[in-house]
């Protein structure tokens, strides 16, 4: 088992401060990495050598039309699927040369991920839920840590519920908490605001900026919806497979009229 780094832990209080030594470390590096599903004529280029570097502290956000490569990205920078060629490093570790029992490992005690469809347990309660990341992993839960983390996404009042007994929004609330749980290097979210409406979903995603600006945890998050997007310091645009332009301080109109421009 590897034991948590401290030194992968998101700094209190926001970010790595840049060392005199130059820009902080990335959390993330996506170097030339190409994922091609299949084989001969039938065989499909969903990446054609991407690199882009996540710094450690930001909140992007990944766009881009139907089959661009949004969920390919994200599977392989989370270490979920394997690159055809290229490299991914969550700090100095190449993700791409791990067996898969480490990569494992990697993932549950490095990664936080967010889901649509929040993926919780319904027989175990919002608690149970928040740190079944730290059982699995044989560790012991920091008790200040879950209740700072139990308050800040709001659910005090909630926390001995079960999922059958919690509004979507509540739910999300769990699914986050739990995947800040372990103190992830990177959180990645698949449309985490997908399943809620309007409302909730602007709720939540008020909650990942707060977590990102508060405690300093770089998130990445692929998303349709321009609004979502414009919550990230930055909007990377996929376009058959390839990185065509990045967007900083992104507003939901800027995304919705570059998505329009990209067929989205
Ligand atoms: N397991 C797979 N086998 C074969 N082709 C795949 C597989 N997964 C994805 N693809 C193809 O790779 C390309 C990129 O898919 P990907 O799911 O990454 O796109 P996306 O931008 O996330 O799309 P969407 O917005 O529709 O979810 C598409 O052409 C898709 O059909």
């Amino acid at each position: 088992m590897t034991n948590f780094d401290p030194a992968l832990a998101p700094a209190a209080g926001g970010g790595t401060v840049p060392t005199a030594l130059g820009p902080p470390e990335p959390a993330i590096r996506v170097d030339q990495v190409t994922r091609r599903y299949g084989r001969g004529r039938s065989a499909v280029d969903a990446l054609r050598g991407v690199s882009v570097d996540l710094p450690t502290g930001s909140f992007t956000a990944i766009m881009g039309p139907s089959g661009s490569g949004k969920s390919t990205l994200l599977q392989c920078a989370a270490g979920l699927d394997r690159p055809t060629s290229g490299r991914v490093l969550l700090g100095a570790d190449d993700l791409t040369t791990m067996s898969e029992s480490r990569l494992t490992r990697l993932r549950r005690d490095r990664i936080g991920f967010v889901f649509q469809s929040f993926n919780l347990i319904p027989a175990l309660t919002a608690r149970q839920n928040i740190t079944l990341p730290l059982r699995l992993a044989g560790r012991r839960a920091d008790r200040a840590w879950l209740t700072e983390l139990v308050e800040r996404v709001g659910l005090a009042q909630r926390i001995g519920h079960r999922p059958t007994e919690m509004s979507g929004g509540q739910q999300q609330r769990v699914a986050i908490a739990r995947a800040l749980i372990t103190r992830p290097a990177v959180v990645f979210g698949d449309e985490p605001t997908g399943a809620l409406d309007l409302a909730t979903g602007k709720e939540i995603l008020t909650l990942l900026r707060e977590v990102v600006d508060t405690l300093g945890q770089t998130l990445v998050m692929v998303t349709h919806d321009p609004v979502a997007a414009s919550y990230a310091d930055r909007v990377l645009f996929l376009a058959d497979g390839s990185i065509v332009e990045g967007m900083d301080g992104p507003t939901a109109d800027a995304v919705a009229a570059r998505l329009t421009r990209l067929g989205g």
